[in-house]
């Protein structure tokens, strides 16, 4: 029989439901989280805090530009869905939507935020995020809609307060909405129809506006917990324990201290002294100090506790390298951290140029440049992109800028060959390190931290670095860590050596040397018959030299100082020599080097320390 002419109109919006719109517009969260924790995982975000990088600006930015390719995102989405005719875009009002896609795109990114200050790996966070995507958006579909129209209500009331259900609950409503508009060729949602009855849109908004502030707050507090990289540390508490925090007084020596110590100390109460007097920091001859500085971090078992820094005072002047040496685990970077302010103080302080790093550290970053102990760069910047963005850190522009960043690029042999205009990720080992210390000495900073800087460096790229090193000194105060004594001898001023958090002298090199050297190195080597008779010639020669090791036939000695000279050793040893009834096959005396004192100081301080605690 004939029939009326029918059109078969399919509404894919209505076939593809919320839940592929609810994922599509989740799409960018991974995105987001990724890029948030690249820089948080690799570090850079806190070397972008260290060369002057506020908190604000690092929000505000990523922010907007996370905004911003949302917001391109989503009016390609919206285009093209009216292009193919979906009825959710075509009939519903376009302010609403943009209201309600907008309001989303800030909840979204603040959930980003969020999501990404509770975890320390980008790979769990990716997954997680990737995971939460697509189970919310399961749950919702499964369960929203029934709540919505089965009931309880209360129920998918409750569920949007959960980010993602309420984007849920916004597209099924302006899904079911066109779908009515479709069928009586009417007007889908638009603001009139907000106060419908069943209507969850209004909620969705509201809700949406109380996440956004709520995730934000959260997201923030989070990282300032965090940001430290110090579990004891807590944002809320802080105001509570820089009023707390105690500077122990009145301690001019502590146990078992040595007398170069305890001379500094008495230097660093002084220096207080002037500080507190007020004095202007270009007038202040200590740019860094420490008093008194103690860290102690929660040990491995319950009630341990473990002492990084121990009752630290030390002054750093102005155009002087400093160098912290001492063995693995001693303290170093733990100092360093304090005074860089990224590790608070268990007691005591740190002023940078007369500013307390825990209530200036503003002031503090913008005077201070650092090269951390691994670089912290990223491979898909070239060197000079690098410089500039830090450069910009420390408020250069323009011409000073592009100069400041070739002479650097020059001195740290990274402009020849364009090197300065790769990508980083195509760099060796020793051209990211020189990059890394070219970017804290840009800007001309007050006080430079360099935490072993020649590490992975070929000898000439290291002469080049000390050669840059020297110069910087020449009107800065620079603070390095090394375990090379061969480095330390040829740029330190003066040097610290670190046991156990605890500082065992404190000199000049040269100084040093003299004072904890204090022998000569004797060697001798005679066939391993005669090991006794050699012994004895020694003894001969200076009854109170101390054996360090006897091996195959050669033996070494500490000779005291006080009671033999380098001429009545050699006298001695011709006379022996002479007499012919030792075959001396070779031998050699020497004054200490600093690597001697080095290895004797840990040595002594370990057994010191040993002694205290057993
Ligand atoms: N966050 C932390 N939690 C617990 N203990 C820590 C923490 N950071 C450092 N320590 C401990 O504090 C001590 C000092 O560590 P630090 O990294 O300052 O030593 P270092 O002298 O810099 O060593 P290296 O020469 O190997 O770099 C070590 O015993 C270390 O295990």
């Amino acid at each position: 029989m004939p029939k009326t002419e029918t059109r078969l109109n399919i509404d894919f919006s209505s076939l593809l439901g919320p839940l592929f719109f609810m994922w599509l517009l989740h799409l960018l969260l991974p995105v987001n989280v990724h890029a948030l924790m690249y820089e948080k995982e690799n570090h850079l975000r806190i070397m972008m805090k260290m060369q002057g990088l506020h908190d604000r600006v690092f929000y505000v930015v990523t922010y907007f530009w996370q905004l911003l390719v949302y917001v391109a995102f989503v009016a390609v989405f919206a285009a093209g869905g009216s292009a193919i005719g979906l009825t959710a875009f075509t009939k519903n009002s376009w302010t609403v939507q943009a209201v309600f896609y907008f309001m989303w795109g800030n909840v979204m990114i603040a959930l980003g935020f969020w999501i990404a200050s509770l975890f320390r790996t980008s790979k769990a966070a990716v997954h997680s995020t990737t995971v939460w995507v697509i189970g919310t958006g399961l749950v919702a579909s499964l369960m929203v809609s029934q709540f919505v129209t089965r009931g309880p209500e209360w129920l998918a009331y409750a569920m949007q307060l959960v980010p993602s259900f309420g984007l849920y609950r916004g597209l099924y409503e302006l899904g079911q909405y066109a779908f009515l508009a479709s069928s009586n060729h009417g007007e889908g949602l638009t603001w009139s129809k907000l106060g419908d009855e069943g209507n969850g849109m209004k909620w969705v908004l509201g809700v949406f506006a109380l996440q956004w502030a709520w995730l934000m707050f959260w997201a923030w507090y989070n990282d300032q917990a965090t940001c430290t990289d110090d579990s004891e540390f807590c944002p809320l508490l802080q105001v509570t324990k820089r009023r707390t925090l105690s500077v122990p007084r009145g301690l001019p020596f502590a146990d078992g201290e040595a007398v170069d110590v305890a001379a500094e100390r008495c230097d660093v109460e002084r220096f207080w002294e002037q500080q507190s007097l007020g004095k202007k920091s270009d007038e202040l001859e200590a740019v860094v100090l420490m008093r008194n500085l103690r860290k102690v971090f929660p040990g491995p078992g319950r009630g341990q506790k473990k002492v990084a820094v121990d009752r630290l005072s030390l002054h750093i002047n102005q155009r002087q390298c400093f160098g912290l040496l001492g063995p693995n685990g001693a303290g170093k970077t733990t100092t360093i951290r304090m005074m860089e302010g990224f590790s608070e103080p268990t007691s005591g302080s740190v002023m940078v140029s007369g500013y307390d790093t825990r209530t200036d550290m503003r002031s503090i970053y913008s005077i201070t440049g650092v090269c951390p102990q691994h670089d912290l760069l990223w491979g898909d910047l070239t060197g000079r992109e690098h410089l500039t963005f830090y450069g910009r850190l420390k408020n250069l522009h323009g011409a000073d800028l592009e100069d400041s960043i070739e002479s650097l690029l020059k001195t740290l042999n990274l402009w020849s060959d364009g090197v300065g205009d790769r990508l980083v990720h195509s760099y060796s080992g020793g051209m990211k390190r020189r990059l890394s210390v070219a970017i804290s000495l840009i800007g001309d900073p007050l006080v430079v931290y360099l935490d072993e800087p020649s590490t992975g460096l070929d000898p000439a790229s290291r002469r080049l670095l000390w050669d840059v090193i020297k110069e910087a000194k020449l009107n800065k105060a620079v603070i390095l860590t090394t375990h090379s004594m061969e480095e330390a001898e040829a740029l330190c001023d003066r040097l610290g050596i670190f046991v156990h958090g605890r500082l065992q002298c404190i000199g000049n090199p040269k100084e040093l040397t003299a004072r904890h050297g204090g022998f000569l190195q004797f060697s001798m080597t005679t066939p391993c018959s005669q090991t006794q008779s050699a012994s004895e010639a020694v003894y001969g020669m200076c009854p109170s030299a101390r054996p360090v090791y006897s091996l195959g036939g050669t033996q070494k000695f500490e000779l005291p100082g006080g009671d033999i000279t380098l001429e009545a050793v050699f006298e001695h040893m011709q006379a022996v020599q002479k007499r012919g009834h030792l075959k001396v096959l070779d031998w050699g005396v020497s004054n200490v080097t600093l690597e001697e004192v080095f290895i004797k100081i840990t040595r002594e301080a370990g057994v010191k320390m040993t002694a205290f605690t057993s």
